[in-house]
């Protein structure tokens, strides 16, 4: 019996640094380099076939870089599974900013026993980089992410493969709160021995 699972995935950063443009690539395949910042939290809905009997619906909360400052994310993390922490290469400070997005993340939203949601950091516009960065892969242990992607939602690279990377660690969680959908009904529900195991992301950070 083919199931579909549904998954809340929050974008979040600082303003500016692409959450908005990586999600309409990512299920729009389309980019603008015209900049409107987003007010509140936005929505979009990607559909993945995730192998023959699962299909995944992503339903990604783009949240505005200046809700940081607000007092709204509580209510807008609710229920979530999983986060894309989105810096800007170009702009220093929306790195130095990312931990604060991590810090707010997991205060707000956890899964059972107080388990960080699995989160994912996209250093994005890497189309504007003469040379490499500097590899993640240590601060990435050190701060709780399960994995880091070079991305650009101008030249559409890793956007993909960092959706990819998480939703296998959503997968991979046990106890991730998940809605099964069958056909006219809608129940939350556990994971099954089906769904999880077997499942390797070999692109993040090896823990
Ligand atoms: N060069 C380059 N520019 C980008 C990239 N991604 C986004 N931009 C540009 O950066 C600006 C801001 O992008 P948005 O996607 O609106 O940023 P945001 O994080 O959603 O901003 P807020 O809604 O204010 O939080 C826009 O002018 C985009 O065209 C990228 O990968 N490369």
């Amino acid at each position: 019996m083919q199931q579909e699972l549904l998954f809340k995935v929050l974008v979040i950063g600082d303003l500016g640094v692409g959450k908005t443009s990586i999600i309409k690539r990512y299920v729009h395949q389309i980019y603008s380099q015209h900049y409107r910042a987003t007010i509140g939290v936005d929505f979009a809905l990607k559909v993945l076939r995730w192998d023959s009997d699962t299909v995944i619906r992503l339903q990604l909360w783009d949240i505005a870089g200046q809700e940081r400052y607000g007092n709204m994310t509580r209510v807008y993390y609710r229920e979530a599974v999983g986060a894309l922490v989105v810096f800007d290469v170009t702009r220093a400070s929306t790195f130095d900013a990312v931990l604060k997005w991590k810090d707010d993340l997991d205060s707000k939203v956890t899964l059972n026993h107080g388990r960080p949601v699995p989160a994912v950091l996209l250093a994005n516009k890497s189309d504007h980089l003469a040379s490499q960065q500097p590899k993640l892969d240590s601060f990435c242990r050190e701060n709780g992410f399960v994995g880091w992607f070079e991305t650009s939602a101008k030249e559409n690279t890793n956007i993909e493969e960092a959706a990819r990377c998480l939703v296998e660690h959503i997968l991979n969680n046990e106890e991730s709160p998940m809605i099964e959908r069958e056909p006219g009904s809608l129940v939350l529900s556990g994971f099954t021995n089906a769904t999880k195991g077997h499942l390797n992301c070999s692109s993040c950070v090896k823990q």
